[in-house]
């Protein structure tokens, strides 16, 4: 099938379409993980966004389904050079080109990913139209160039979910704990990192008034990873106003500029942004540096926290940029990267959540 790639600056490459035929707009991000497809075409983060793999050759271990962060493919579809159409793996169960058919997502392959990826540093993330089933390459860069900037767009409605839900632990805890979660577009390893540490969940939609958070009595609120600028979370954004100091209240990634606007930081975008499973990050309290699971082009500006009650606790090691930051006095803290990893390292996983429940507990 032909298909095409378009970007705002004028570049089309013609390649082999697969999955779904049709248009998708979207910001074209580039990932340098080798393993975790499922994860990342899943992870609600994606949304508004062409996710384009470095690694030369994806689906080789077919799809389980077993990793999926939520119901399906949340990216607007994704670049690939080289598909695996015969996956080995016991519990795969289609290839990848069947499951962006099943789930009406188009794809394209047989093309340079190196020389787009090059450009994509180079340029910034651009905006960008993949068609399947043309190779009009005009009409994809003028379909580029007419999608509003990622800041502009509205994504959280899209993924977050309608109504509030409740998860019980299956695991027996001495301090049992209750969370508040916001739901940002969340992906399923944040939830079952709590339920394994005995934590019962309330699962809210991010637009949730104070008032639906309190009446469920919490002992923290957490907020989740998300698509888009974290400006458009101002529902979010007040609640964190409004409980701090009243519970500890814990963030990753999306969650992490939440609080970070919450307490008085700014945001920005970066220039292409960070998507891997093995970026290093620097704890500055003991030096210790570790590998972490990435996907954000949006950070905490670090230069804005002077005169905040936050401060960096964790930075990139490639570029200094903000990973995590806490609250000087109140048990406030949260991390730019993933903890729950899926895919990635699962250096920070217990450092991170077990401070969590560490934390809860004593302000019991
Ligand atoms: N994974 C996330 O939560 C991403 C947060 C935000 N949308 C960003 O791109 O920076």
């Amino acid at each position: 099938m032909d298909a095409v790639l378009g970007l705002e600056d004028g570049t089309y490459v013609k390649g082999t379409g697969f999955g779904a035929e049709g248009t998708v707009r979207g910001e074209l991000v580039f990932t340098t993980q080798y393993t975790g497809y499922e994860e990342a075409l899943t992870d609600p983060s994606y949304k508004g966004q062409i996710l384009m793999f470095t690694y030369p050759l994806i689906g080789n271990y077919g799809v389980s389904g077993d990793h999926f962060q939520s119901d399906g493919i949340k990216a607007e579809g994704f670049v690939v050079r080289e598909l695996c159409n015969y996956p080995s793996h016991h519990r795969s169960s289609r290839n990848i080109v069947q499951w962006a058919e099943d789930e009406g997502i188009p794809g394209i392959s047989e093309i340079d990913t190196r020389m787009l990826t090059i450009k994509t540093r180079e340029h910034g993330a651009m905006r960008s139209a993949l068609i399947v089933g043309s190779d009009d390459g005009e009409e994809a860069v003028e379909l580029a160039r007419k999608l509003p900037p990622i800041s502009e767009l509205d994504l959280l409605s899209k993924v977050t979910c309608r109504e509030p839900y409740h998860i019980k632990s299956e695991k027996s805890s001495l301090n049992k704990m209750n969370a508040v979660v916001i739901d940002l577009g969340l992906k399923n390893n944040i939830l079952s990192s709590l339920l394994d540490r005995g934590v019962d969940i309330t699962v809210v939609p991010a637009t949730s008034p104070a008032s639906t958070i309190e009446s469920y009595d919490p002992d923290f609120l957490f907020l989740t990873n998300g698509p888009g600028d974290p400006r458009h979370a101002s529902a979010a954004i007040n609640n964190v106003k409004e409980f701090a100091g009243q519970f500890p209240i814990m963030g990753i990634c999306f969650g992490n500029q939440i609080i970070g606007r919450a307490m008085g930081a700014d945001t920005y975008k970066l220039k292409f942004g960070h998507r891997g499973a093995n970026q290093p990050v620097k704890d500055l309290e003991s030096g210790n540096i570790y590998i972490t699971s990435q996907n954000h082009g949006f950070a905490v500006d670090g230069d804005s926290l002077d005169g905040t009650e936050i401060k960096v606790t964790q930075v990139n090691a490639n570029d200094q940029t903000v990973e995590g930051i806490s609250h000087d006095y109140l048990d406030i803290f949260s991390v730019q990267y993933h903890p729950e990893a899926h895919a990635g390292p699962m250096d920070t996983e217990s450092l991170f959540f077990d401070k969590v429940i560490r934390t809860v507990g004593g302000a019991k």
